[in-house]
C-alpha cells in the first residue's frame, strides 16, 4: 500500500489538533448522540474523522490506481495536465501551483477525474485521461465515487435537517446527474530531498476546500489546519479505517457560515515519516455548475439569523456560480497566470486568515 509505512509512526512531539470521531453507522441508523456530535464537529472546526464508512476496498483501489498513474512518464502525464484556464480535471504537475503570497511552488502532483466524465464513461463529458485511469474507470474509479456520493449525500442531509432546512434542500443543489466540479484525487507527495528543510515547504499551499464536503484518506501526517483562535498549525494525525471529513466554501456559503469552511494546508510528514513519499485520496463533493452562491436566508430562520448577526454579511453573496467560483480559485493558483501577490489574493475563498500560509 502506498504510503503506508509501520515502521515510521506518527511522532508524539508534534502539534496535533484532535478531531471528533463520527460513526457513520450510527449516523446511517439516526443516532441523535452521533447527529448532534456530527454538528458540533462540522460548526466548530469543520473537520473530523468517519469511522465505520464501508470504504475500504475502494479506498485502496484507488491508491493502486494513483500509483499506477504517477508511475507513467512524466511526458505522458502532461498530455492531461489541467491547463491554466481554471479547469480542474487532469493530471497537475508539481510546482505548477504557488503555495502563498510569494509564489513559492508546490511540490505535490495530482490526477483529478471528474464525478461526470465516471459517471459518463466511455462517454467524455469534460476531458480525457491516461490509461491507467480509463482502465480502472468501471472496476475501481466508478464504485469509489459512488460510495463516496452516498456518504456525503448522507451527511449533507443530516446537516440539511440540523440548519433548518426543508427536506432534500442541500440534495437539490448537489444532484448527481448535473454537471458540477465534484471529483476524486489523488496526491503523491515525494520525500524533500533535504528533510532538514523540508518542514519550510509547503506540500499544498493554506487554502479552504472548495466545493461542499470533502472525504479524505492519508496515511502518513502532513496535514494541518489552523483552527479558529490558534496562531499556530496543528497536525491532523491520521487514523487507520478513519476518513478526515471537512466542509468546504460552498456548504459555508450556503449555511450562512454556520457550517465551517476551515483553513488547512499539507507540509511534509512529521519526524520518521518524511523520508517516504505521501500519498492522499479525496472526493469532493460540489455544488451543481449552475448554482449561484448564496446564504439560503429564504429556506432557513436559522441561517437567515447567522447572516443578519455576520460582522461581513457580504460574504454570503459572492455572485458567483459554483463553476466561476471554483475556476477562479483553481486559476488563481497557477504560477503561470501569476503577475503578483495579487493574484494569490484572487485565488482566495472563505479563509478566515486568507494571509495566513
Ligand atoms: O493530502 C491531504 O491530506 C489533504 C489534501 C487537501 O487538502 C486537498 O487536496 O484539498
Ligand atoms: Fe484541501
Amino acid at each position: 500500500m502506498p504510503g503506508l509505512n509501520l515502521q515510521a509512526p506518527f511522532p508524539d512531539n508534534v502539534p496535533t489538533h484532535p478531531l471528533l470521531v463520527v460513526d457513520y453507522e450510527l449516523i446511517q441508523k439516526g443516532d441523535t448522540e452521533e447527529i448532534n456530535k456530527l454538528w458540533k464537529a462540522a460548526t466548530e472546526l469543520g473537520f473530523w474523522y468517519l469511522k465505520n464508512h464501508g470504504a475500504d476496498d475502494e479506498v485502496n483501489g484507488m491508491f493502486e490506481m494513483g500509483a499506477e498513474t504517477m508511475r507513467l512518464p512524466l511526458e505522458e502525464k502532461m498530455k492531461f495536465e489541467q491547463g491554466d484556464d481554471g479547469m480542474s480535471a487532469g493530471y497537475k504537475a508539481a510546482g505548477v501551483n504557488a503555495t502563498d503570497e510569494t509564489g513559492a511552488r508546490d511540490t505535490v502532483e495530482f490526477i483529478n477525474i471528474s464525478k461526470d466524465d465516471v459517471l459518463a464513461y466511455p462517454e467524455q463529458v469534460h476531458r480525457d485521461y491516461p490509461s491507467t485511469v480509463n482502465a480502472r474507470m468501471g472496476p475501481t474509479i466508478k464504485p469509489f465515487v459512488k460510495k463516496s456520493l452516498a456518504i456525503n449525500t448522507t451527511l449533507l442531509g443530516v446537516l440539511n435537517n440540523k440548519l433548518g432546512l426543508p427536506q432534500g434542500t442541500l440534495a437539490k443543489l448537489h444532484p448527481p446527474e448535473q454537471h458540477s466540479g465534484c471529483e476524486a484525487r489523488c496526491i503523491k507527495n515525494p520525500p524533500p530531498i533535504d528533510s532538514a528543510l523540508a518542514q519550510a515547504r509547503a506540500a499544498i499551499g493554506a487554502h479552504t476546500d472548495f466545493g461542499s464536503l470533502s472525504f479524505l484518506h492519508n496515511r502518513l501526517g502532513g496535514l494541518q489546519v489552523l483552527p479558529p483562535g490558534y496562531e499556530t498549525w496543528q497536525y491532523v494525525r491520521p487514523l487507520p479505517g478513519h476518513a478526515i471529513c471537512n466542509i468546504g466554501d460552498a456548504l459555508s456559503i450556503f449555511s450562512g457560515g454556520i457550517l465551517r469552511s476551515n483553513l488547512h494546508r499539507v507540509v511534509p510528514p512529521p519526524g520518521e515519516q518524511v523520508k517516504y513519499e505521501r500519498w492522499s485520496l479525496v472526493f469532493f463533493t460540489r455544488p451543481s455548475y449552475s448554482e449561484n452562491l448564496r446564504a439560503l436566508v429564504d429556506d432557513s430562520p436559522l441561517i437567515a439569523e447567522a447572516v443578519a448577526k455576520s460582522e461581513n454579511p457580504a460574504v454570503f453573496t459572492p455572485n458567483a456560480t459554483a463553476k466561476d467560483w471554483f475556476a477562479r480559485r483553481i486559476k488563481n493558483q497557477r504560477i503561470k497566470n501569476r503577475k503578483g501577490p495579487e493574484t494569490w489574493r484572487a485565488s482566495r475563498g472563505m479563509e478566515h486568515r486568507p494571509e495566513a500560509a
